[in-house]
């Protein structure tokens, strides 16, 4: 990646785009050829910036076919050593028998470690303005140790003489002896006792891989001792932190960072250790840092019995750790080290409330958080100040930019949706942090968990029930995801990442790796907390279930919050961190916006296909099972996702949610699922499976290709009708448009009726269920209701039409002479197309004088809305207030 990023640049032309660089590893020469010519266009002025002669003066020199030719040389090698790098890493998993290498000299190792840093830092320098893609591979082996280190012996790098192998119950003591090259993970090379040397490269190190290097080697100072668990000597261990050359090269390759053990000096491990070499001069700074994945110093010596220091640290040294754990996203590490502080009496009880407030805050233990805010405002250890905060941002400003005063009426308000759940005005509160122009990516709310249970599910693991009745709209869940990562984090911003599988072909994108890196070090910090509801998901059909998915699963993820415990209990998980990926892989949801308003369809993150998607874990909304047809609405507000029942659903109802759309068609939707390993026996599936494959394909190829044609006829027809005032008596067709509008609705009945055909089956078997179930034919009802609006003077008929629409979609439809709610059941499908054409229906009434059924129908958008995604009537008028329905929702709000 990084040559042809050069050789791109040195032909003045700007990197591939993001959503180029999945194109990048496509094989098909179509793609490769027309990404040439795109790339060939580029200039780095337009991409990058900052450099003069772009595509422009290459082109001029070299003429636009030869620039062509010249890219597609340059891609051509591209391939080739990826090729080389699918073959290197290949050798290594069908090896059978691990073959004699011979260490590099300690010399040669610096020097070349050297020379990989000054290219690094030289590649920064000429990214303008720091857009630098990163290409990684992994494969299907994959390993972490699960034996504690006392219970392994003593190796030294001369006894890593065998490669590729796994060292199994040994451990190889060393010293870091160079900065670390970060690129996706880290690289540097480290010294046994008698001198020897070994490169070491170690994913999943940071997720903040925007870090400069003389930052992220901060966190692993030249010096420091390791015990590496059962190390694996790697012909090739280099590509999977990266970057990947093609070349092997021969290391230990760490998958898992929690086979690294930090030595302390004061550790056993140590007693009689010489280190025969000085360690080389570096111009790595030294640090004090104890935030990578381990412990304060207190928390480890009241844990492992290590003497006590002749000084202890200072109040301030204390404070200083404990909020550099905070910064670093470690509570739990600054929640153990602050009980070990206090424990060893260096801390009085009511001392560091304002530290011990937050910590509890970031663990959401918000009652606890709640007392420590108010002693500290108690204590008038800050300013105060009066609950000021306004409650539309309350979710997105953080914690620690709040007084003692408003921090705890914050935490009150928190600890009071845990038990009741949002109110309408909060769910406005974070639609409205979550959409918009600079939507915030996280937001900060308690998590409501509502009448529901885990049970085992017959055929489908566990899943959630309801404990009693609940009614349609009523809030069932409110989840906050845990490591979530955006493509837009300035942790990686301008830095995509791609990682190929190179044994199943599959891509691995920015948020997903880094995710699961969020995930790895969440882990190790919180295992009470997180390690079941993580780890105690399924990580797909081809891997083994890990220990913990035969605990029960918690509804709630909770820390140790018994300062004893916390910290002699805390033991360092060993984390699978291919598991980790397989539980992302199948348990993470993709989307983490608010539900767009009705007009502003595009997402950002859309924009940016594959690689502009966020990864959001969200433990207990994952323990919910598929149905093409749900019985819930989960809707996303960037981190948050919410769950409401649709329906009246009695008690023990198992409640499922939609991981592929039910909208799709019935082969696609079980293409889609087929990674699952699982068939969908949902009622709509069952009906289609009924159809069988040649009707429901037939039917696919209606609505996803013949249809589109009629579609496009009847959005052009409307392009010149002002929506507003359908159905008002001045707005009469002229004759040939008139009759346009008849031919479309002709051809829209056409279609219905071919696509009702390949029901037959099913409507012979399941007669009640089908009438109540064609999903495919909404869109042709939709379209024939807004025909008829325009040119039939029948109400009825309108009527009539849209009510046979949303019936298709399992909506349950009143009766137009009554006075009650318009839907008796909402539609479990085409949710917001669904309350499109209602409030259409709503104008067009409303245009026919006809006030109280208008009203009922703006009604029944609002009620779906609100079981849908809630946020009252603010949410409800910005996603679908416009002009075309401003006559209906103003009779509405009057
Ligand atoms: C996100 S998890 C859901 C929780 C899972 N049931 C468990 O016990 O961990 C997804 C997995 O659940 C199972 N699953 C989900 N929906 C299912 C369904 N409708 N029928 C059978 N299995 C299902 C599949 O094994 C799928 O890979």
């Amino acid at each position: 990646m990084e040559d042809l990023l050069r050789s791109l640049r040195n032909l003045g032309l700007g990197a591939p785009s993001p959503s180029q660089l999945l194109e990048l590893l496509d094989t098909d020469e179509e793609v490769q050829k027309r990404l040439a010519q795109l790339l060939s266009l580029s200039s780095v002025l337009d991409g990058e910036g900052g450099e003069e002669g772009g595509a422009g003066g290459a082109a001029m020199m070299m003429g636009q076919d030869l620039l062509e030719e010249a890219v597609n040389a340059l891609l051509d090698n591209f391939r080739k050593t990826l090729d080389r790098q699918r073959e290197v890493s290949k050798k290594e998993t069908t090896t059978k028998a691990p073959t004699k290498v011979k260490l590099a000299p300690r010399t040669a190792l610096l020097a070349r470690q050297d020379a990989a840093l000054k290219r690094a830092e030289q590649q920064r320098q000429e990214a303008g303005r720091g857009y630098i893609p990163r290409l990684v591979v992994d494969g299907k082996a994959s390993y972490h140790s699960k034996r504690p280190l006392a219970s392994l012996k003593r190796i030294s790098c001369g006894d890593l003489n065998l490669a590729p192998r796994r060292y199994e119950g040994a451990y190889l003591l060393c010293r870091v002896m160079t900065p670390l090259l970060l690129y996706v993970g880290v690289t540097f090379i480290v010294d046994d006792p008698s001198g020897a040397a070994i490169p070491v490269s170690i994913s999943h190190f940071t997720s903040d891989i925007n870090q400069s290097q003389s930052s992220v080697s901060k966190l692993l100072p030249l010096g420091t001792v390791l015990a590496i668990r059962e190390p694996f000597v790697s012909l090739d261990h280099a590509s999977r932190a990266g970057p990947c050359t093609g070349k092997a090269a021969m290391g230990i390759r760490v998958d898992s960072p929690t086979d690294i053990v930090i030595v302390e000096e004061e550790d056993r491990l140590l007693e009689g250790v010489e280190w025969k070499e000085d360690l080389p001069l570096s111009s790595c700074p030294p640090s004090t840092s104890t935030v990578w994945l381990r412990d304060g110093f207190l928390s480890r010596q009241l844990r492992q019995g290590f003497s006590p220091p002749a000084q202890p640290p200072s109040l301030s040294a204390i404070r200083e750790t404990i909020e550099d754990f905070i910064a670093f996203g470690r509570p739990g590490a600054a929640y153990r080290e602050l009980c070990a502080a206090r424990r060893l009496a260096l801390v009085g009880n009511e001392s560091l409330k304002d530290v011990e407030a937050r910590i509890l805050y970031e663990l959401r233990a918000w009652s606890g958080a709640k007392d420590a805010f108010a002693s500290t405002s108690a204590q008038g250890s800050s300013e105060g100040g009066p609950d000021s905060l306004r409650k539309d941002t309350d979710f997105a400003v953080p914690i620690s930019e709040l007084s003692p005063v408003q921090a705890a009426k914050r935490t009150e308000r928190r600890l009071a949706s845990e038990s009741a759940g949002l109110t309408d005005e909060e769910v406005a509160s974070i639609y409205f942090a979550s959409s918009g122009h600079s939507p915030n990516p996280r937001l900060d709310t308690s998590e409501y968990i509502g009448p529901v249970q885990v049970r085992d599910i017959p055929g489908a693991g566990r899943g959630l029930v309801t404990t009693r009745e609940v009614q349609p709209g009523e809030l069932l869940l409110c989840c906050r995801s845990y490591g979530s990562a955006y493509p837009s984090d300035p942790e990686s911003l301008g830095s995509p990442i791609l990682r190929l599988n190179v044994d199943n072909g599959v891509v691995s994108t920015t948020s997903q790796v880094r995710a699961q890196t969020n995930l790895i070090h969440a882990l190790v910090d919180r295992p009470d907390m997180l390690a079941v509801p993580v780890l105690g998901l399924t990580a797909g059909p081809s891997m083994d279930y890990s220990r913990f998915v035969t605990e029960p699963y918690p509804l709630r993820a909770r820390m140790e919050l018994d300062p004893k415990k916390a910290v002699n209990e805390y033991k360092s998980l060993d984390v699978d961190a291919a598991y980790v990926d397989g539980v992302l892989r199948f348990n993470a949801f993709g989307p983490a916006q608010a539900p767009a308003s009705s007009h502003s369809h595009k997402h950002v993150e859309e924009s940016q296909g594959e690689l502009g998607r966020s990864t959001q874990p969200h433990p207990l909304p994952a323990i919910l099972n598929h149905a093409c047809l749900p019985n819930v609405s989960s809707v996303f507000f960037s981190n948050i996702v919410t769950t409401r029942a649709l329906d009246v659903l009695p008690e023990g109802t198992e409640i499922v949610h939609q991981y592929v759309r039910g909208e799709t068609p019935f082969p696609i939707r079980t293409a889609q699922l087929s990674k699952h390993g699982f068939e969908c026996a949902c009622s709509l599936c069952i009906l289609d499976r009924a159809d069988g494959a040649e009707a429901s394909g037939r039917r696919a190829r209606i609505t996803e290709g013949e249809s589109r044609a009629v579609f496009e006829r009847s959005r052009l027809l409307f392009k010149s009708v002002k929506l507003a005032e359908v159905g008002s008596t001045d707005a009469s067709l002229a004759g040939e448009v008139k009759e346009a509008h008849e031919d479309v609705v002709e051809a829209l009945k056409n279609l219905r009726e071919r696509i009702d055909e390949t029901y037959s089956a099913s409507s012979k078997t399941f007669p009640k269920e089908r009438a109540q179930l064609k999903p495919e034919v909404f869109s042709t009802l939709d379209r024939q209701t807004r025909h008829l609006a325009l040119f039939s003077g029948d109400i009825d008929v309108v009527l009539d039409s849209a009510g046979d629409a949303l019936r298709c979609v399992g909506a349950q439809v009143a009766s137009q002479d009554g006075k009650g709610q318009i839907l008796d059941k909402l539609p479990r499908l085409h949710f917001d197309p669904s309350i499109d054409l209602v409030l259409f229906v709503a104008t067009f009434l409303q245009n026919r004088r006809l006030k109280e059924l208008s009203l009922r129908w703006v009604q029944a958008a609002y009620h779906a809305h609100q079981a849908m995604v809630g946020g009252g009537q603010a949410v409800f008028l910005h996603r679908w207030k416009s002009d075309s329905v401003a006559p209906a929702l103003e009779l509405w709000l009057s």
